[in-house]
């Protein structure tokens, strides 16, 4: 043996001591299970081949970590040990081969199959079927006293159920949290600006050992047991049908615990166990086997830390370590910007993984992460990789900061972060949320390659064969400049770009042709605006019936919506207030033809909006749903509300906590604010009925539209198209997305496409925007 061999020992058990003491005595492991396996294998090898340098003292012959000096110490008759881990079938196999050997046994055994779950080894003491004790495992020998905190976990029965039972009972098991008790833990954590847990473990572990029952308490422990420790009369002959006789006595077991015959079948029950492991309400690391029978248990024994008859075979690591090279930083869609962390390739919940997201910079801060850094990635089932926490005794003098930029990786625009406005009862205040966003809209060639992939993808307009590197090229050489573009392409496009041939640029530029006839809620989807999915795009379809209307519609009437709250409300509004959006809109109108819009919004939505409904939604300060309804039954119409002066007020009978209210709500921007929303409702339909109409838009009868149809193309000089087509509203038009031979007039205006060319063919009468001022003008 040399001074290598001994050196190394000496650092893997001064390893071990470290990282065991911070995970049996300080419930805050530093390091994944698997890191820790890792070093305890090694350590196991050289004391395999070199049995003279086995030391008492040795982390491979202790159990657990000291007990805390706060708790009262309890020692256990006799010794709760660990268990001996098998990684693969092979160790599996070996394990069934050493017990045999040892009995001179040829038949295999029948055994007890269980999950291993993540929890604490806890010993509950009953008397005379009263739960006098509880204690945690400690060293094995000598526990901590938790007897305050297990009376608190639930399904631990106070008194034993039935009868039978010995006048001294040990019961054994596993206390933990379940996955959902612990998702929800953390978050209400966090909120508290407390830390949250690195897994249920700790949580249990951590929840446990608090000297306050009031804490354990609210905490969502449970219990599962798995053996009987002392008992004053022995019963039972098998493992199985102990613990049989435990759940005859009200205390709780897993429902997978199985006897089974065989190792085969074992190795069966494993993988079941294993690809249902996600779907476990539980966390588990593993399976253990014990041999069933008690006298065969007898016969073998135990060795220094673990007994001979059982073994914990282990899953596949979830969680594993590896290096943070770098931070990348990605433009989404909607301009949100997400940090990437590139990992050194590292093997994890069954696959590779070399890129974590790390979310936003609320998430950096939070992991306190630097690149360079050595890190915890988790990968359980399909969930994408994420960072769990950084080995900070393993951070390099190089460590760098992440540094979340100022301005888009894409474009160079300014990143902001999105502020949400958060409705308290009767006011509402801006909150800062955690995503950052790109402001260039579609101007940033990131957020307009993700738009477009999504615009083209099968739940939005669903366009076949426009690849990555094919939007790309389109993008790069000009070409498109929004999603609506693409249907402008011609064959002599595509034949610029690479790859392409005659036949293949034809048959893509004619799938992108017969889409263009499309139903409203699928163009609303594909516009890709935050949290407007399928759901909510056919509510608002049904709802508020056309584009236009949808752009130009405030956010408190789109609160009115089924499906749309204030934060979805939000992300419209915001989406169309960039003016890139609002091109790519106004195109889309233009080239597709819709199906689907109406000519008014909903009976359902119209009835809803209310001046009271308004009133309430304004967050003016003491108003809540008692005084909007004083304030709209007297006003009768936000403009008014925003002029009145004190005295009008008061002669409303108003007390004077609520003027004063008022009086300060009311400022010159707030007035523009609520005159700026009542246009708004007006144009779009949804004012209110009671009201007086507005008196720019009134005409004397008869209207020169009155039950005409009438189409937009292209684009305006004198007036936006919007506005065109309110004034042609209020002259009785119904104004159409798309042409018929019911059509009265297309009204072009320049580079008007292909409605121009179908009006030709429909011989519908056409008129320049020249004419159509003459035409007002005659009217006016
Ligand atoms: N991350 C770290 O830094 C760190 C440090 C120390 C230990 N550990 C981890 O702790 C574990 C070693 O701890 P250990 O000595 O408690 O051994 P163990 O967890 O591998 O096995 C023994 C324990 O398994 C539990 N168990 C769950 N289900 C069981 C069942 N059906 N039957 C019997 N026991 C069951 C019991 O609590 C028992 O005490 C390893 O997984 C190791 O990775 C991690
Ligand atoms: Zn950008």
């Amino acid at each position: 043996m040399t001074t290598d061999t001994q050196q190394i020992l000496q650092t893997l058990k001064a390893q071990l001591n470290y990282h065991g003491h911070l995970y049996y005595v300080e419930d805050k492991p530093e390091l994944p299970d698997a890191e820790y396996d890792r070093m305890m294998q090694e350590l196991l090898a050289i004391e395999a081949e070199h049995p003279e340098l086995i030391t008492a003292d040795s982390p491979s012959q202790r159990v657990g970590g000291k007990p805390l000096g706060a708790f009262e110490q309890v020692r256990h008759e006799i010794p709760m040990l660990s268990l001996d881990n098998a990684f693969d079938d092979a160790e599996l196999t070996a394990f069934e081969k050493r017990i045999r050997d040892r009995l001179s046994a040829v038949e295999g055994f029948t055994y007890s199959c269980e999950p291993k779950l993540d929890g604490l080894a806890v010993s509950l003491m009953y008397e005379n079927g009263i739960l006098v004790q509880a204690a945690t495992r400690g060293d094995g020998t000598t526990g901590e006293n938790i007897t305050h905190n297990a009376r608190t976990i639930r399904n631990v029965p106070l008194q034993l159920q039935g009868a039978g039972w010995p006048a001294r009972l040990e019961v054994r098991g596993e206390v933990f949290i379940p996955k959902d008790g612990f998702e929800k833990l953390n978050e209400k954590n966090l909120k508290k600006g407390e830390k949250a847990f690195a897994n249920p473990r700790n949580a249990a572990a951590g929840s446990l050992r608090q000297l306050d029952p009031k804490i354990a308490a609210t905490r969502p422990l449970r219990f599962y047991a798995y053996s009987v420790g002392l008992m004053s009369e022995v019963f039972g002959d098998s493992h199985i049908g102990r613990l049989a006789q435990l759940k005859m006595w009200g205390i709780p077991l897993s429902p997978e615990v199985k006897k089974v015959d065989g190792l085969a079948n074992v190795i069966a029950y494993y993988q079941d166990i294993m690809t249902r492991r996600n779907e476990l309400p539980y966390e588990i690391d593993g399976v253990v086997i014990k041999v069933d029978a008690i006298a065969t248990q007898e016969r073998l024994g135990f060795v220094a830390r673990a007994p001979r008859w059982a073994i914990a075979y282990k899953f596949p690591a979830q969680e594993e370590i590896t290096l943070l090279q770098d931070v990348e930083f990605q433009v989404g869609r909607t301009g949100a910007i997400t940090p990437v962390a590139k990992l050194e390739p590292v093997f994890v919940g069954g696959v590779t993984v070399s890129n974590a997201s790390l979310h936003n910079a609320d998430e950096i801060a939070r992991l306190g992460v630097k690149i360079g850094d050595t890190v915890i990635i988790r990968r359980a089932g399909d969930v994408i990789p994420q960072i769990v926490s950084v080995v900070e005794s393993r951070r390099p003098d190089d460590a760098r900061d992440v540094v979340f930029p100022a301005e888009c990786p894409a474009c160079g625009a300014p990143i902001r972060r999105v502020v949400k406005e958060k409705k308290q009862k009767t006011t509402s205040k801006l909150v800062e949320m955690s995503i950052s966003r790109c402001t260039n809209g579609l101007n940033c060639k990131a957020q307009l390659k993700e738009s477009i992939s999504y615009f083209v993808s099968k739940r939005c307009i669903d366009i076949d064969g426009l690849g990555e590197k094919i939007v790309e090229q389109l993008i790069t050489s000009g070409l498109v400049k929004t999603p609506a573009d693409l249907f402008d392409l011609t064959t002599g496009d595509f034949l610029k770009l690479d790859g392409f041939k005659e036949l293949s640029a034809n048959n893509l530029v004619s799938a992108i042709s017969v889409r263009k006839n499309v139903d409203l809620d699928r163009v609303i989807i594909s516009l890709g605006i935050p949290e407007v999915g399928e759901s909510t795009s056919k509510a608002i379809a049904k709802d508020i019936g056309s584009l236009q209307r949808l752009a130009k519609c405030p956010r408190e009437a789109l609160i009115l919506i089924d499906d749309v709250g204030a934060e979805v409300a939000g992300e419209i509004y915001n989406y169309f207030t960039s003016s890139s959006r609002q091109q790519f809109l106004t195109q889309l109108s233009d080239k597709l033809e819709i199906s689907g819009e109406t000519e008014f919004v909903s009976a359902d939505l119209k009835r809803k909006s209310t001046l009271f409904h308004y009133f309430n939604q304004l967050g003016i300060p003491k108003v809540g749903k008692v005084n909007a309804k004083k304030l709209s039954d007297s006003f009768k119409s936000l403009v008014r509300f925003s002029s009145a002066e004190y005295m009008d007020f008061v002669s409303l009978g108003f007390n004077s906590t609520l003027v004063s209210a008022l009086r300060n709500y009311l400022n010159d921007s707030t007035k523009l604010e609520l005159s700026n929303l009542e246009y708004s409702l007006r144009e779009v339909g949804l004012h209110w009925e009671q009201d007086v109409p507005m008196d720019i838009f009134e005409h004397d009868e008869p209207k020169k539209f009155e039950g005409k149809t009438v189409v937009l193309t292209g684009t305006f000089n004198y007036m936006k198209r919007n506005d065109i087509k309110a004034l042609l509203e209020d002259m009785g038009a119904k104004v159409s997305g798309s042409i018929s031979k019911n059509t009265y007039v297309l009204i072009a205006g320049e580079k008007a496409g292909s409605k121009l060319a179908k009006a030709n063919d429909l011989k519908v009468v056409i008129w320049d925007e020249e004419r159509l001022w003459k035409e007002l003008g005659e009217n006016q």
